[in-house]
């Protein structure tokens, strides 16, 4: 396919809350989305989900922007594209959201030319037509995280990720556990625990969780395959796992047992199909997160995530959850817990555009000569 044109809308929507975790509290959500258009106008969308500040990965949505417009699209446009995956070729990991925003919307881009799912264009297999929802409760105290679950389980959620630290970790999730024990729970601590609290990190094996997502401080997969020989509970890295030979070594030293998949993060759909094989061969579980992102990138991951043998449900919770109106049409719904799969070609769902310009901060154009 040759690419025509590529844009950039810079969006920054409004949460319908305050997304607070151990490192940093969000009231709006700034991504970049990218429309790319074949000769024939064929359109596809990606995301660009990095953020403004460097709590969650040191990828600021300023640089993606920057080398999005002076590097990877100047060499795409204008340009003859046989696969979305040449791409990786030419492009290294230094920025993987930028990279994974437009790989994404060349994959979009490239299934709706040949009218196939986008899950089929990368993945030969079958995969779920619903799956379930989950639901990510931040820091709060404890009666609003009472509320929240009660609310959400009456919705019919059965998942939950809570956002947790060390100074009341354990103490939250020991009341889920006693209110809810059917739940299935699992808990996130964003690099807030020291090694050096062990004592801590230990009790969270009382709870049952699923999973103690990226407990630790440091990166260092050294001191995760410390935790992981004392620890019951499986060990989840996020942050830790970038690369595909990072998840290599975590595997090696065995410093986790599940790993959770966000495409953003790891550089794209070509570096997670990579992972989910590696996981595979290994044992290692693996489940489909999200960064509180708008309906291009969620619904990307909700294609992922209907792959038939993730560890449990994704980061995934309808369009409303997070905004007054997402850029998706349909947005994305649970109902009874469960998502429904689009079938269709790409991602399967159409956009909105007056809501992509309603939120569009700023817009970019890029055209061959
Ligand atoms: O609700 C979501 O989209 C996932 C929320 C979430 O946990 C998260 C959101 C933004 C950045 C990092 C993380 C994380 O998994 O650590
Ligand atoms: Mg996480």
């Amino acid at each position: 396919m040759w690419i025509k044109s590529i844009e950039l809308f810079q969006i920054k929507m409004p949460l319908n809350f305050t997304f607070k975790t151990s490192q940093t509290s969000l009231n709006h959500r700034e991504t970049i989305v990218i429309r790319a258009v074949d000769e024939l106008g064929n359109t596809g969308y990606g995301e660009v989900v990095a953020f403004n500040e460097p709590f969650y990965s040191n990828e600021l949505l300023m640089d993606s922007k920057s080398v999005l417009i002076n590097s990877y699209i100047p060499w795409v446009v204008n340009r003859e594209i046989k696969h979305p995956f040449e791409l990786h070729k030419w492009i290294d990991l230094t920025y993987p959201m930028a990279i994974a925003g437009l790989e994404n919307a060349l994959l979009d881009l490239f299934a709706r030319r040949q009218q196939q799912p986008i899950m089929d264009v990368v993945f030969a297999e079958a995969t779920h037509d619903r799956i379930a929802a989950g639901i990510v409760l931040g820091d709060l105290d404890i009666s609003s995280l009472m509320q929240q679950i009660d609310y959400f389980q009456k919705e019919g959620y059965i998942r939950f990720k809570i956002k947790i630290k060390p100074e009341d970790g354990f103490f939250k999730l020991k009341l889920i556990k006693e209110k809810y024990p059917d739940l299935k729970l699992l808990a996130d601590a964003n690099r807030s625990y020291e090694l050096q609290q062990m004592h801590e990190l230990k009790k969270l094996d009382q709870l049952d969780l699923l999973c103690i997502e990226e407990p630790l401080a440091s990166m260092d997969l050294l001191a995760y395959q410390k935790l992981q020989k004392e620890i019951k509970v499986p060990i989840c890295l996020d942050e830790s796992i970038q690369t595909v030979d990072d998840l290599k070594k975590a595997i090696q030293l065995k410093a986790c047992k599940v790993v959770n998949l966000k495409i953003g993060r790891i550089g794209g759909m070509y570096y997670a199909k990579q992972m989910i094989e590696i996981c595979r061969e290994n044992n290692i579980l693996y489940w489909i997160g999200s960064m509180v992102e708008s309906g291009i990138s969620k619904i990307l991951h909700v294609h992922l995530a209907s792959l038939k043998d993730t560890y449990i449900p994704g980061d995934l919770a309808p369009s409303r959850r997070y905004f007054q109106k997402d850029i998706i049409e349909p947005e994305i719904i649970v109902e009874n817990g469960m998502i429904q799969v689009p079938k269709g070609s790409g991602l399967g769902v159409e956009i909105d555009e007056n809501s992509l310009n309603d939120y569009t901060i700023d817009h970019i154009r890029i055209v061959g000569e």
